[in-house]
């Protein structure tokens, strides 16, 4: 299983690096990277789990951040009730070859900005991105998939496939003025 330990530092080249296409069929070994990945983000969503084997929590994993340069990610994003208990999975789902294909002129940004599983510190800051974007990826099987996301899910898969371009969030804050509130981003 995939624990924090299997992640690169953050000064590791690879996490700036352009990720190689996905060829398929895949092969077993890539098949079971791609499982170990989703499995990842749920254990690491489970409380007794992430506890037991230290793994912060996330909702999304791009395969550079373990040393993997292919275009391949991991997104498991749970609905949870007012108990704050997860009720059903918005996206579970391992996306190969992704890219996107038309996105929103207007902006979005998480209002307390984000974070990143690969780097070990807070970094500040708007992180402005599409507020929503149509993008394509293939499943395990290499059928071809599009999806119209908004709004938090549109900002995980952008965060995501930032990284199979070398590209990390903090890339995008604006150095100046951090919060500046940029005229053309609605803050979610
Ligand atoms: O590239 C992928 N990453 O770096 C994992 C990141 C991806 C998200 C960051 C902003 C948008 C996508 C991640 O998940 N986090 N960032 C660092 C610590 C928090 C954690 C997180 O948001 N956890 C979470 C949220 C809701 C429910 C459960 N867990
Ligand atoms: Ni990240």
């Amino acid at each position: 299983m995939i624990t924090m330990g299997d992640f690169v530092p953050e000064e590791h080249p690879i996490l700036r690096e352009v990720a190689d296409q996905v060829q398929f069929p895949l092969d077993d070994a890539t098949k079971q990277l791609a499982d170990d990945m989703l499995e990842f983000l749920i254990n690491s969503q489970d409380e007794e789990l992430a506890e037991k084997y230290q793994l912060r929590a996330g909702v999304g994993l791009a395969a550079p951040q373990i040393g993997v340069g292919k275009q391949i990610f991991a997104i498991h994003l749970m609905e949870y009730d007012e108990e704050g208990e997860p009720v059903s999975p918005i996206i579970s789902q391992v996306m190969f070859n992704p890219k996107i294909i038309s996105h929103s002129v207007e902006n979005a940004a998480l209002q307390d900005g984000e974070g990143c599983l690969s780097v070990n510190r807070n970094v500040p800051g708007f992180v402005p991105r599409p507020r929503r974007v149509k993008f394509s990826y293939q499943n395990e099987n290499g059928e071809k998939q599009v999806l119209r996301l908004r709004d938090y899910e549109a900002i995980v898969v952008q965060h995501e496939l930032d990284h199979l371009k070398g590209i990390m969030f903090y890339d995008h804050i604006d150095a100046k003025d951090p919060w500046a509130k940029k005229p053309n981003m609605t803050i979610i």
